[in-house]
């Protein structure tokens, strides 16, 4: 059974259908990618499932759990937890406060608590412990300090990723982890997602447009092209459908008049 069950769902924004009765089912802890040339409909996905849109038809299911209708918030609580295509960090924290505020939902005030300071105490520790143990293992540790913004770009989507993490979500959604990385950068994410995929036992779902990140470290490839699903499987399947490398280079007719 899948992790998460996308079935027939849509998105229309006024006459543009960004999103176009796409099926697919997410095998838990596997990497999932989603690809598709601009404008594919890849981040309206995303926000459907993660409930920054509401659907305009279809369904969606973290196991039994419909997701339609839900907050944002209530996914993150469920256990489903994402990353931005523009990173979105908070400027004036440093950068271990940036991690914490990932567990901001389990900071809630709790009468119980104020009448148990102890309890106050435990909760505070763990929440330290916790961010501190993501911090290392984004390898950011020597940096909690600093200002968030001062990080280099790679530093900054790793940052966010710890924080996404920080919350033990079942499932994390990577928009666009590598773009603009350089080479060494875009390898040490490589280990990072794979490391959280077989240490840490996530499923990891991500839009990427680097294709030599998918390729090597996809489970399933999910290929989107004017909001319709055109392809899935393997990178070696998806690599050599004919439908997906019309998506990327055009029909041979088109290549010819651009030529
Ligand atoms: N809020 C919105 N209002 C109107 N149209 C939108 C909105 N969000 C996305 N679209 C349109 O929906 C389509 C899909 O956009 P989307 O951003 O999901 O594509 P994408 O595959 O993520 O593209 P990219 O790779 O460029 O990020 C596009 O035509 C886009 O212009």
């Amino acid at each position: 059974m899948g992790i998460l069950t996308i079935d027939n769902v849509s998105k229309h924004f006024g006459g543009v259908i960004a999103v176009d009765k796409v099926n697919t089912v997410v095998e838990p802890g596997l990497i999932t990618s989603i690809i598709g040339p601009n404008g594919a409909g890849k981040t309206t996905l995303f926000n459907l499932i993660t409930g920054g849109y509401a659907l305009t038809e279809g369904s969606i299911k973290f196991k039994d759990q419909e997701l339609s209708g839900l907050p944002s918030h209530a996914i993150y609580a469920l256990g489903i937890a994402r990353t931005f295509q523009n990173i979105r960090l908070f400027p004036t924290m440093t950068v271990w406060e940036n991690v914490m505020l990932g567990l901001q939902s389990k900071l809630k005030p709790n009468i119980f608590q104020a009448l148990l300071p102890h309890q106050s105490h435990q909760l505070e520790r763990e929440i330290r412990d916790r961010s501190l143990y993501y911090l290392e293992v984004a390898n950011l540790l020597k940096r909690k300090d600093e200002l968030s913004t001062a990080l280099p770009y790679g530093e900054q989507r790793r940052l966010e990723i710890a924080r996404a993490l920080v919350s033990d979500p079942e499932i994390v959604l990577l928009d666009e982890p590598a773009a603009g990385m350089n080479v060494k950068e875009a390898k040490d994410l490589l280990k990072f997602i794979q490391w959280i995929k077989t240490d840490l036992k996530k499923t990891v779902i991500f839009i990427e447009h680097n294709m030599r990140v998918v390729m090597s470290i996809s489970d399933k490839i999910v290929v989107l092209d004017h909001g319709r699903k055109i392809a899935e499987g393997t990178s070696m399947e998806v690599r050599e459908n004919p439908l997906v490398i019309e998506a990327y280079l055009g029909t041979k007719k088109e290549r010819q008049a651009a030529s």
